[in-house]
């Protein structure tokens, strides 16, 4: 069964555009798993726009379901942060600086050497890695070259042709995770994953082990409330 984490960066953003507590974060990641989710992903930046580093302590010391952390660990102070805290989960996202959101996976074959450094500083604290990638068997199979034990297709392109012509926009998913499946990679994913494009990608997708999901979420849960969207999300998961 695919998991899902539920990315709280907006919640933060919101927070932040007042100054104040409100909303409460670490209240809401706490509602988060009452209300279903089986993961809370954060992805500080360095300008701390919406998850500050202090977010991650707070929540790191009160959440109970696998912590996933998300960020570019070129930034030592991201890594730094990872270490100190040792989520479930580490995702590593090339992003390059202000950049608006993430925009692309990992070169895994230009960078394997570097990866291959970062995966085993993570996992030598015990902590589960996984690199952001776009949807290319050349890239699955060299981010397995790096250790990693899994990987997360960013799944933008994905959402973006879904209306237009799911059956072609899922191709390259398909081919990317039968790659991962066969040299015994876990499969994540996410981005722009919504109400709409989940259960296709879900059931497409074999060996799907999480999705971290928060732009669409947060926004659909300002119409139908956190607990009822929550609901929502995992009834899409369930096939
Ligand atoms: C890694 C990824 O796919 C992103 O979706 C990210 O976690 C979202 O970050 P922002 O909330 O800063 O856009
Ligand atoms: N890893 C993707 C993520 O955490 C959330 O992405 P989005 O749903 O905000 O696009």
């Amino acid at each position: 069964m695919t998991k899902l984490s539920v990315n709280i960066n907006k919640i933060a953003t919101l927070r932040n555009s007042r100054g104040g507590n409100n909303p409460d974060l670490v209240k809401v990641a706490l509602d988060c798993e009452r209300f279903g989710s089986e993961g809370i992903t954060v992805h500080p930046r360095p300008d701390e726009r919406h998850i500050r580093y202090q977010d991650v302590f707070d929540l790191k010391a009160t959440i109970a379901t696998e912590f996933n952390i998300e960020g570019n660990c070129r930034e030592q102070k991201f890594v730094d942060l990872v270490l100190a805290n040792k989520p479930a989960q580490v995702t590593l996202v090339p992003d390059a600086e202000g950049q608006i959101t993430s925009n692309h996976g990992w070169d895994t074959i230009k960078h394997k050497d570097y990866l291959q450094e970062m995966v085993s500083v993570f996992k030598s604290a015990g902590i589960r890695v996984s690199i952001f990638v776009d949807p290319v068997v050349e890239m699955v199979e060299a981010a397995a070259e790096s250790g990693t034990d899994r990987i997360e297709l960013y799944t933008e392109a994905y959402a973006h042709n879904y209306y237009d012509n799911r059956e072609k926009a899922i191709l390259p998913y398909i081919a990317a995770a039968h790659k991962a499946n066969e040299i015994g990679l876990g499969i994540n994913a996410g981005h722009d994953l919504d109400l709409h494009n989940l259960k296709y990608f879900a059931e497409s997708i074999p060996g799907l082990l999480e999705v971290s999901i928060g732009h669409a979420l947060i926004s659909d849960a300002l119409y139908l409330g956190l607990e009822n969207t929550i609901q929502l999300y995992l009834k899409q998961l369930k096939h």
